[in-house]
Order: C-alpha cells, then sequence, then structure tokens
C-alpha cells in the first residue's frame, strides 16, 4: 500500500529528517541536527532559561485571564512554537507575527490532513490524487525548492520546517491534554501543587534537577504523556532489509506503521490502562517508576530526537503554571470530552479554562 506519507516522502526525497529514508543523508542529518541544537542550548542552563523567558509569556497571557473562560490552544502552541524558534532562528516572535501565525497554522493543519479522510481517499484511489482536492494543502504548505543535496538551501529549510513542526504540535498537543485532564482530576492537581510547593519553598523557579524530588509530579507528566498518546502512529518506516518476526517474514522495503497508541494502553503492561491515574508511574512506596512499555517518543535509531527538550518545557511548563495559579474547568463548559482530535499528531477538542491565582504559594520573585 502506498501510503499518504510514502507520498510526501516521494515528493520530497532525502529532505528534512522526519521523513528521510534511513541511510547516510539521514544519518549525516540527524548528527547534524543533535551536535547544533546542542550547541545552541538543547539540554543545558541557558535551555532553562529560555523555557522560563517564554513560560513568563504564559502566565502574563494566563494573569490577564483571570476570573474568565478562555480557549487556551493558542496560547499554548505559540509558546511552544517560540522555544523551539529561539533554537532555530535566535529569536522569538510576538504572538500576533503574520509570519509564525501562518506557521503554525500550517503544522496544524498538516498533523491532521496526513493521516485523516482525505489521505486514506487519496491512498486507496490512485486516479483522484492529481485531483484539485484538499490532500494537495499538505503538498503544498511544505513545498521545496529544487536544490535536493544532503547540505542544500532547500535541505536547510525542510529541516527547519521539520525541526519547527516536530517541536510545536508534539509539545503544544501534551500541555493542552495535561490541563484538560489537571482541571478535572482537582485532586491530582492539588496533590502536584502540595509536592511543588513543599520542593521549591524559597526559590525563584524550578529547574529540571527539581524532577528528582518531584515523583508525583514525574508520575503525573508521564501519565498525561501517556494519556494524550500526542503521535498515535509515530512516524511511518520502511524495512531496510527483509526481516522475521514473529514467524512472519517481512520483505525488505514493506511500509511499517508502529502503532504506540496500542503500548500506551496495552493490558498487562499498566496497573490501570483505561483510566487517567498518575498510580501507573508509582511504586508501593511512592517512588517514580517507568514502566518499558512508557514509550511516546517511540524507541530505536529514529526515536524523537527532541525528547530531552520536550521532557523539559513539560515539566518547566507544568510546574510552573500549576505553582502560580488553579486551573478549573468553566461551570458553563458541561461534562468534559476527552476524545481526541486524530491526525498525524492527537489534539485535544477545543475546550476552555478558567484560572485563579493560588493563594498559598511560597514564591519570592515571580
Ligand atoms: C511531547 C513532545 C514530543 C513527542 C511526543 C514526540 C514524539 C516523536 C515520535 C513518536 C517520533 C517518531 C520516532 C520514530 O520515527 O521512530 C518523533 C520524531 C522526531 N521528533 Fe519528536 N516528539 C516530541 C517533541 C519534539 C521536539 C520538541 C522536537 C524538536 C527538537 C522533536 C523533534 C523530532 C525529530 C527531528 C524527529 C525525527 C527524528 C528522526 O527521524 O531521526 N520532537 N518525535
Amino acid at each position: 500500500m502506498l501510503h499518504f506519507y510514502a507520498c510526501f516522502c516521494a515528493t520530497l526525497p532525502f529532505i528534512g529528517v522526519i521523513l528521510a529514508d534511513y541511510g547516510s543523508s539521514w544519518k549525516e542529518q540527524r548528527r547534524f541536527a543533535l551536535m547544533n541544537l546542542r550547541n545552541f542550548g538543547m539540554g543545558k542552563d541557558s535551555m532553562e532559561e529560555r523555557i522560563h523567558g517564554e513560560i513568563q509569556y504564559t502566565v502574563d497571557t494566563l494573569e490577564k485571564s483571570i476570573g474568565k473562560s478562555f480557549s487556551p490552544q493558542n496560547m499554548f502552541h505559540n509558546a511552544a512554537s517560540n522555544i523551539i524558534c529561539q533554537v532555530l532562528f535566535g529569536k522569538r516572535f510576538e504572538y500576533q507575527d503574520e509570519t509564525m501565525k501562518t506557521l503554525v497554522q500550517c503544522f496544524t493543519e498538516n498533523a491532521k490532513i496526513a493521516n485523516g479522510p482525505w489521505a486514506m481517499l487519496y491512498d486507496s484511489f490512485p486516479l483522484i490524487r492529481s485531483l484539485p482536492l484538499p490532500f494537495r494543502q499538505a503538498f503544498k504548505n511544505v513545498e521545496p525548492g529544487d536544490d535536493r543535496s544532503s547540505f542544500s538551501e532547500a535541505q536547510l529549510t525542510m529541516y527547519i520546517l521539520d525541526l519547527h513542526f516536530a517541536g510545536t504540535d508534539t509539545t503544544s498537543n501534551t500541555l493542552l491534554t495535561g490541563f484538560l485532564y489537571l482541571m478535572n482530576y482537582p485532586q491530582v492537581q492539588e496533590r502536584c501543587q502540595q509536592e511543588i510547593d513543599m520542593v521549591l519553598e524559597g526559590k525563584d523557579q524550578a529547574s529540571s534537577e527539581d524532577r528528582n524530588n518531584m515523583p508525583y509530579v514525574q508520575a503525573v507528566i508521564h501519565e498525561i504523556q501517556r494519556v494524550a498518546n500526542t503521535v498515535p502512529l509515530s512516524v511511518f518506516h520502511c524495512t531496510t532489509k527483509a526481516t522475521e518476526l514473529n514467524g512472519y517474514s517481512i520483505p525488505k522495503g514493506t511500509l511499517i506503521i508502529p502503532n504506540l497508541t496500542s503500548v500506551l494502553n496495552e493490558e498487562g503492561q499498566w496497573k490501570f490502562p483505561n483510566e487517567f491515574n498518575p498510580e501507573n508511574f508509582l511504586n508501593d512506596q511512592g517512588e517514580f517508576v517507568k514502566p518499558e512499555a512508557f514509550m511516546p517518543f517511540s524507541a530505536g535509531p529514529r526515536m524523537c530526537l527532541g525528547e530531552g527538550l520536550a521532557r523539559m518545557e513539560l515539566f518547566l511548563f507544568t510546574v510552573t503554571l500549576l505553582r502560580k495559579f488553579k486551573f478549573i474547568w468553566p461551570e458553563d463548559a458541561g461534562e468534559p470530552d476527552f476524545t481526541p482530535v486524530y491526525g498525524v499528531t492527537l489534539t485535544p477538542k477545543p475546550y476552555r479554562m478558567k484560572v485563579q491565582l493560588r493563594v498559598s504559594q511560597k514564591i519570592p520573585n515571580l
């Protein structure tokens, strides 16, 4: 079966990193990205400072919304986009910047088109592929230039788009899912806040190292990632040689679709596979444990290149915002709907939130 994804690859051979074929060009580009992301601060204190800088804009947005019911969608997309922009371009963009608005809209649009019903029709009926139907928009959103060598202007452009997309839609949708659950499980929210208050007492701000002293918060963030299931079918790959698996022969070049949804909900791997329950990541002593089946970033040589950055963002955003605000499901919002909108990334259905300043916080300068 030739899938829409594969057609994406066929249109953009060797371009970027996410959809690049496994081979020397991908290896070269992955090494290049990791080296540069490290040089520009991924995994270092300077990255924490950039993340905290961006969180301050989120805090300002929330402070202006105190007591009102508002939609947090753009707020989290913009924040995640700006963090990766600071690595890629050395600057952040105002949330009203037109280029940024267009880019983020293209990302969210493509994340839905690429696994949506039009992509399935594209896969099933080759005759319709050249027709001006909605799937054409996805190709238009990522049109490359002409130069296609491993290090070229077109490659660099696509690379930046890949990192920007991969670093925006994933983290923001995880945060959106997280706050949807935290509002609807107030006892979980409060227990996080107690732990945060205790561990950060007298400190200006959280740092990644505080994770080690916050087993409950760690468990909650991991449980959020498990239920958010942000990249349900990971990224499609091909077998590079003929392979045997559980008695099945898989020829070289077969399209492989990893099913992360299955592993994140697998009966027998989780204490509570079908409910939101941080106990999935706590042992009897209340210590944080990470089961093997936790793989929202996938596994193997192609696993997420931004895991370290994503984990830092999820921790610092969750802790800083929960320390300062109480998140409330608005009275007139009706029953929460946890069913996600399907795409390459899962997105919670649009929802509204309310915030209150917390009174019990002991934060010197925030
Ligand atoms: C919660 C946030 C995130 C999740 C759940 C996530 C998940 C994933 C998954 C499942 C893959 C596919 C791995 C595979 O093909 O086996 C992937 C690939 C990738 N991710 Fe992430 N990701 C996140 C954040 C980020 C961030 C912040 C960046 C930015 C630096 C990033 C950059 C990438 C890149 C470049 C790839 C392609 C790697 C390759 O093919 O070699 N991701 N991610």
